[in-house]
């Protein structure tokens, strides 16, 4: 059994891109670059006015009050196009072009208009209410580097380098397969004796989108080898990354590994010093990537957390570490000693404290949809008291 430390060590050796492709940026938020943005223009490609108001050369307000006649209009999208001596003055509106000759903005709030005469009451401020073309970024300019999650605030700076598209890490092809006879569809678990809802399936896939994945295959799947096999060997040929839930303990049909044995399944790890989630395994077969989970869905969706949600930061191009944050908080009660497996509680944040929910068993489901934190806990470490800090991560 290997520590949490050295499993999450082999998440990173294994968890590596597989290819990329062009998308439009349209199609790009929420992917990873696989080439960083260059900008093609400078913005603003000129000089643009930050106020509506008068454009106007600095020169002819050195007397107070001028009167300067106006000789046009700029509009965003439509400068002006004549030229402006001295004595003149144009009108203008935020974003338009500053016209040659002019080197400064009044704001309209600060101008009297009569007819087609500007008056200027009194002598201007210090700011020129004008951005400088380039002031923001020149063409040739890196906005963006390789491995960049692209957020909202990504995709505004991807498409104002005006670029039809970016290159991305593809989304990894996830199949999942759940096992276990007693599983039904959900809204069916009382149409047959001893069936429960087939649940783990729905959050791991949700998880696995979340992060980044395609989930192009689930399968519900019985406890019977040779049909476990077949399924197996497909889904890990046409998968970049199968996830298996249940059958990963010692019971007489718990089938996980076994079932991949035939498509050539060399294990990476099995079994990790935690809780909940001991069980966990990874694997490959072939040139898919194998997650065991354990069938509890408390346990399952911890160790989907802490294993699959860094594995697919990894297949995405993203540092490991964007999915295991973890932050220091002060505990709202006493926490006992730890065990000699790593434990990983769940809890809420108060706003203010960290509170671990009231059923912490493996197999919860209620207490698992209350719980928006997990609490770190080192093995054998000490019992805590109240604002004692613990690790914890997002859950
Ligand atoms: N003798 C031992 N028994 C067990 C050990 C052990 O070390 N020795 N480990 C325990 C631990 S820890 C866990 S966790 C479980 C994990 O077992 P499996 O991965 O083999 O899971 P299953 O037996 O298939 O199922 C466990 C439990 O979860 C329910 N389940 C399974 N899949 C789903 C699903 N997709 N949706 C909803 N619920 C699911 C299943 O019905 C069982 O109740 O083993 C302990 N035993
Ligand atoms: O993973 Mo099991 O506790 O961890 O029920």
């Amino acid at each position: 059994m290997i520590s949490f430390d050295e499993a999450v060590a082999e998440i990173g050796r294994v968890a590596k891109p597989r290819g990329f492709e062009s998308v439009s940026i349209e199609e790009a938020a929420g992917r990873v670059l696989a080439s960083p943005v260059v900008a093609a223009i400078d913005s603003p490609r000129t000089d643009v006015s930050a106020m509506d108001g008068y454009a106007l050369a600095d020169a002819d307000l050195r007397a107070v009050p001028a009167r300067l006649t106006i000789v046009g209009e700029s509009f965003a999208g439509a400068g002006f196009g004549g030229s402006m001596g001295a004595g003149e003055c144009v009108r203008i509106f935020t974003g338009a072009p500053v016209p040659a000759g002019a080197d400064r903005v009044v704001m309209q709030e600060n101008v009297r208009r009569e007819g087609d005469i500007a008056i200027f009451e009194s002598a201007p401020g210090n700011a020129r209410h004008v951005r400088v073309a380039g002031n923001d970024f020149r063409s040739g300019d890196q906005l963006l580097d390789c491995g960049r999650f692209l957020d909202p605030r990504g995709i505004v700076a991807a498409a104002a380098a005006d670029i039809a598209g970016v290159q991305v890490y593809r989304r990894p092809r996830v199949h999942i397969l759940s096992t276990g006879d007693e599983l039904a569809e959900p809204g069916s678990a009382t149409s047959r004796a001893d069936a429960i809802p087939e649940s783990v399936s729905f959050g791991v896939a949700a998880m696995a989108n979340q992060w980044g994945a395609d989930v192009t295959g689930r399968s519900r799947l019985r406890d019977e080898l040779a049909g476990m096999r077949s399924a197996a060997a497909s889904a890990a040929k046409e998968a970049d990354l199968v996830i298996v839930t249940g059958g990963a303990s010692v019971g007489e049909k718990d089938f996980a590994k076994a079932m991949f044995e035939p498509a050539g399944l060399e294990l990476v790890f099995s079994k990790v010093a935690m809780k909940p989630g001991k069980p966990v395994w990874l694997g490959r077969a072939g040139e898919a990537l194998v997650l065991g989970l354990p069938g509890n869905p408390t346990s399952a969706m911890v160790t989907a957390r802490l294993f699959l949600a860094p594995l697919l930061a990894g297949m995405t191009g993203r540092r490991m570490e964007d999915a295991l944050g973890w932050r220091n908080a002060p505990l709202e009660a006493p926490l006992a000693e730890c065990g000699s497996r790593e434990t990983f509680h769940r809890a809420c944040w108060s706003g203010e404290r960290v509170q671990l929910v009231g059923n912490q068993d493996s197999s919860a489901q209620n207490a698992l949809a209350q719980a928006d934190l997990l609490v770190r806990q080192r093995p054998n470490s000490p019992r805590l008291e109240a604002g004692g800090l613990v690790q914890t991560l997002a859950f």
